[in-house]
């Protein structure tokens, strides 16, 4: 076998494993698909990709012909118009639009390279691999302990649990505030601390790609700023693609910026320094200069 032989043979093993981890219910993660394509305008790898993606509610379109390439460990944010498809394309991706009865999908969306509508793929070990923060706070009526302890104990991944808990709300910057208090009902935290607290219970369960939808709208000015700085150090482990109705935020922390406007077109996807200076499409530059929307 030569050496170009063995290359592919361990990438297609790559594959295999990585497609295996979507297919099985077992929350092994599999190796790096050292495949994935690289984006267009993307620099890091591709981790998500999207082709011809269409979203329909019943007979209303919601997005369509979407071609998107999220690259690995950095922040994408995806602004628009209320309405102009956002939330929907974030849904996909783990494919809890699955849960609305009347959504439809068409086309391609691939995260490393498995096709995650494929009839093969399990749902549930997708969103393992594919953890989401919602815009309302949505801690359990448990203790904070069981908050981040709760994917951890479903998967039977109860070993060192202290441990990997403590590291959570570390990375989610709690840790200084709730050490002493871990038995204590996560209701009891202000609204900046549930959402940080819901950020280390997605995060314990080490997904490789975290989905938040508009995570600070909900929040005050300073609990706002505390998750943007938590978003830019997450990026460092984890690919973070974020919806966002704040522009000054995704100016701020993302390193992508993906533009769709009314209709649930993609009109724009770039470099958020080129989006938000020197964009190529007039009616980019019209959104961004509040013109309209
Ligand atoms: N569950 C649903 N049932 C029917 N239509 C829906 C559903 N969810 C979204 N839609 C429609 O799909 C379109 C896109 O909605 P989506 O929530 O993705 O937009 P968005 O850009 O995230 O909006 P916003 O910024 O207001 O949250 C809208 O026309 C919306 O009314």
């Amino acid at each position: 076998m030569t050496t170009e032989d063995m290359a592919t043979e361990t990438e297609a093993q790559h594959d295999e494993a990585e497609e295996e981890s979507l297919i099985s219910t077992d929350p092994g993660k599999g190796g790096l698909d050292e495949n994935a394509e690289r984006g267009g305008v993307t620099s890091g790898k591709t981790v998500i990709r999207s082709r011809d993606l269409d979203v329909f509610y019943g007979e209303t379109q919601a997005l369509q012909h979407i071609d998107l390439e999220i690259p690995e460990n950095q922040v994408t944010a995806m602004i628009g118009p209320s309405g102009c498809g956002k939330s929907t394309f974030l849904r996909c991706i783990n494919r809890m639009n699955d849960l609305i009865d009347i959504a439809r999908v068409e086309g391609e969306l691939t995260f490393k390279g498995k096709n995650v509508y494929d009839d093969d793929v399990d749902p549930v070990a997708l969103r393992r691999r594919i953890g989401m923060v919602f815009q309302h706070p949505n801690p359990f009526p448990k203790s904070i302990y069981d908050n981040v302890a709760y994917g951890l104990r479903t998967q039977d991944k109860t070993e060192n649990m202290d441990e990997v808990i403590e590291e959570s709300l570390k990375k989610a910057a709690l840790w200084d505030e709730v050490k002493d208090r871990l038995d204590e009902s996560a209701l009891d935290l202000s609204g900046g601390q549930q959402q940080r607290l819901c950020i280390a219970r997605a995060i314990a369960v080490d997904p490789e790609v975290v989905l938040m939808d508009e995570p600070a709208s909900a929040l005050d000015p300073i609990a706002t700023s505390q998750i943007e700085d938590l978003i830019e150090e997450l990026s460092e482990e984890y690919t973070v693609v974020i919806v966002t109705h704040n522009m000054q935020q995704a100016a701020r922390i993302s390193d992508k910026t993906a533009v769709f406007l009314t209709g649930g077109e993609l009109v724009e996807f770039d470099d958020t320094d080129k989006i938000f200076e020197n964009p190529e499409s007039q009616r980019v530059e019209d959104y961004i200069t509040g013109k309209f929307g």
